[in-house]
């Protein structure tokens, strides 16, 4: 393999596998014409096709060829693919990088049949633009295939190793993370529109908001609440509007949810 320019093929090239195909490239990473896509229906891939990337919908072909394998199918649709493509692993032994939740290193080495290098990465849709949190685990692969995953994903975004029984977790605080804070810059729009601004003008402000509260964190190692004590004056409007907010069950709902993802992110494969 190439180190610095990989063949790449994603199978499965829904919202997340483009997404990691658009942030590669935009990272420098990889050239579209490098990288196969793979979707059953080839039709919707066919803007890509005039990007310069290979569409097809030959799994089996694109594995062939490829130096690194990303699975980026549905859960309930990932056995059917990996039957597809067992062939390929009798004779070469690409790296496989799995981005489907629920299912194990250990699950996909038994449905190949095949002693196969398996690496997991749980990014998120922020990768398209160089943002992703991602986590990469594995059971068994070499070191120097995890050291390659995390270089791979720590050139679009950020990424940790976490122990592979972490995965369910952190495809609910990540993954799934995006759209939960995404649905709290809605709803803090929303309440922006209620009281005077314009829907564009009110999510603008909630969007860049909420990002300079995420630079606090990051760029000062910050505490929450220890930025949070900085805008809540005394007998304050802030502390007002939080302490209403959290009557109103704000930290529960959040967390209660998170639970509850994480919980149906272990389900997905075996329950469908
Ligand atoms: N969306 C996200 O933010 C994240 C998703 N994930 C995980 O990534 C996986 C994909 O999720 P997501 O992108 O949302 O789902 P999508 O439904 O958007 O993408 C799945 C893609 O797989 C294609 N597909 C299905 N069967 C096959 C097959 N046999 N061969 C080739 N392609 C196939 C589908 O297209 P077609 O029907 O045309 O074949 C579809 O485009 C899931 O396992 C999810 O848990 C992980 C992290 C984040
Ligand atoms: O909703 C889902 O099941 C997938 C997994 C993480 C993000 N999207």
């Amino acid at each position: 393999m190439n180190p610095t320019n990989p063949r790449i093929a994603i199978l499965g090239s829904g919202n997340i596998g483009l997404s990691l195909a658009k942030g590669l490239v935009k990272a420098g990473m990889a050239e579209p014409a490098r990288i196969t896509l793979t979707r059953r229906n080839t039709a919707a891939l066919a803007p890509l096709a005039a990007a310069g990337y290979a569409t097809t919908s030959n799994n089996l072909g694109a594995v062939q060829g490829a130096d690194i394998v990303v699975l980026a199918v549905l859960p309930q649709q990932l056995n059917k693919l990996l039957d597809e493509i067992a062939p390929a692993f009798q004779h070469a032994q690409p790296l496989l990088i799995s981005v489907v939740s629920g299912v194990s290193c250990a699950d996909i080495r038994r449905h190949l049949q095949q002693p196969a290098r398996v690496v997991r990465a749980m990014p998120n849709t922020a990768i398209a633009i160089g943002q992703s949190m991602t986590c990469v685990a594995t059971d068994e692969a070499p070191e120097e295939d995890l050291d390659l995953v995390e270089r791979l994903f720590d050139t679009v975004g950020v990424s940790i190793r976490i122990n592979e029984e972490l995965m369910t977790s952190a495809t609910a605080l990540c993954a799934c993370g995006i759209a939960f804070f995404l649905r709290a810059i809605r709803a803090a729009s929303q309440g922006g529109t209620e009281i005077g601004f314009h829907a564009h003008d009110a999510l603008k402000m909630a969007a860049q908001t909420a990002k300079g509260a995420a630079d606090l964190l990051l760029q000062l190692a910050s505490h929450p609440e220890q930025e949070i004590d900085k805008v809540t004056s005394p007998k304050g409007c802030t502390i007002a509007g939080l302490n209403e907010m959290e009557h109103q069950g704000f930290s529960s709902a959040m967390i209660k949810g998170i639970k509850v993802s994480a919980d149906k992110a272990g389900k997905l494969y075996h329950e469908g």
